[in-house]
């Protein structure tokens, strides 16, 4: 049930899980570490599961975001000699940075990596659900297609409407701007924080399509969330998790969309009351949505799984090959650096130094989420 590497290395990391790929392995091992991989065939470990993987003595822990790393398995961390953890994954509400921080545990994620694969699944699923692609190929498989129909299966054009954005920081931008030179969609965000960037880019785009005697596509930075959800066609989640955001699309809020609308999810399930959505779905068979993440995952609230106007993946967003060895190579090095005394990356949206697989990755953590809490020195390199 544990796979043991270099079984003489100074220092013990353990994965709670075996992760794609072996250059994570290999960097550790090259680093005078012993790395131990649980194999057990249990989807979700318990606290006194990760407790006993722990042990006596453990120098560092790449866990999963469907742990509960909390007080008591940080107190058991340290005990064992740890200071250093990483998520393999960007989000990390699974994870309290204030018990971590008390036990001078670093905690890493693994940003940037994973942006575009998730972007692309949240566009799959803006057409998953616009063009009606599963229910149609159910249609296909049971043998119930016996002809072209005017009416079989007609969806919602994307080109000329709204894409809303809620959370428009790496995956929301990424997202906005598939949608928008992809589909020639307008724009609209709401977001804490303004995104020049994005923003520049649809400027520049509309330029171009003027250019080109197109009819040029705007943006606009909503001033409520609420603003996003009355004017847009196609509506897709992308802020964190935390108190700010449990439940941000709620009853009354479906309530001001459009009734054709379409809402994606490819944050975190909690984002949006699922009950209140079943509801909603039901009471509106024209209003389509299209989820990666639900509110207690593993499972779905009940009748979901029933309305055809529901596209459901199991949190697949960031499940591309490339996407997945990087991200347990960012979680690798997160502790890696830790143990070793190494600097924290300067800049956790320019990791791309670290994923070169040609080149020795930089001495540093890539992405430590407490670094100023825990008082940790920063890199001084630049890209
Ligand atoms: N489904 C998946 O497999 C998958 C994959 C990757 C990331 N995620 C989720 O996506 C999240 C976003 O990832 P990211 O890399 O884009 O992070 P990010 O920090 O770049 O973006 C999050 C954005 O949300 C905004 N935000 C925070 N609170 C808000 C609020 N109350 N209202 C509106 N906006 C708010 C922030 O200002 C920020 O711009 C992660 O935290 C994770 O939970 C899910
Ligand atoms: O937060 C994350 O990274 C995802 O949910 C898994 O990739």
């Amino acid at each position: 049930m544990v796979q043991v590497w270099n079984p003489n290395g100074k220092y013990r990391v353990v994965s709670t899980k075996p992760m794609p790929g072996t250059r994570w392995i290999n960097l550790l091992i090259e680093q005078d570490c012993r790395v131990e991989i649980c194999t057990r065939q249990k989807t979700i470990l318990s606290v006194e599961d990760i407790i006993a993987l722990i042990g006596d003595k453990c120098d560092g822990v790449i866990g999963q975001l469907t742990e509960d790393w909390g007080e008591t398995l940080f107190s058991a961390l340290s005990r064992a000699g740890g200071k250093a953890f990483s998520n393999m994954a960007v989000g990390y509400n699974n994870v309290d940075v204030n018990a971590a921080n008390k036990y001078g545990v670093a905690v890493g994620n693994t940003p940037g990596v994973l942006t575009e694969t998730t972007a692309e699944l949240a566009a799959s699923l803006s057409l998953s659900a616009a063009r009606r692609i599963v229910e149609a190929d159910e249609f296909m498989r049971a043998g119930l297609y016996d002809g072209w129909l005017p009416n079989l299966f007609v969806g919602n054009l994307l080109k000329g409407q709204t894409v809303g954005v809620i959370g428009a920081g790496r995956i929301g931008s990424a997202y906005a701007r598939m949608m928008v030179e992809g589909f020639k969609m307008n724009l609209i965000y709401y977001d804490l924080y303004q995104a020049t960037r994005l923003e520049k880019f649809v400027t520049a785009y509309a330029e171009f399509l003027k250019a080109n005697g197109e009819q040029p596509v705007t943006w606009k930075r909503a001033a409520s969330m609420d603003e996003v959800l009355r004017e847009a066609d196609v509506i897709s989640l992308h802020p964190i998790l935390d108190k700010t955001t449990y439940h941000l699309v709620n009853k009354e809020r479906l309530a001001i969309m459009k009734k054709e609308a379409i809402l994606v999810n490819c944050s975190r399930g909690p984002v949006i009351d699922e009950v209140a959505l079943v509801e909603h779905l039901k009471q509106n068979p024209m209003f389509r949505v299209g989820l990666d993440v639900f509110e207690d995952e593993p499972y779905m609230k009940p009748g979901l799984a029933d309305l055809k106007n529901a596209v459901v993946v199991p949190h697949i967003a960031s499940a591309s090959k490339w996407t997945r060895e990087g991200m347990a190579t960012l979680a690798a090095l997160n502790v890696l650096g830790k143990i070793k005394g190494y600097p924290v990356w300067s800049d956790p949206n320019q990791i791309e130094p670290f994923l070169n697989e040609n080149v020795p990755p930089p001495a540093a953590s890539p992405s430590i989420v407490n670094s100023k809490a825990l008082g940790l020195p920063v890199s001084t390199s630049r890209l």
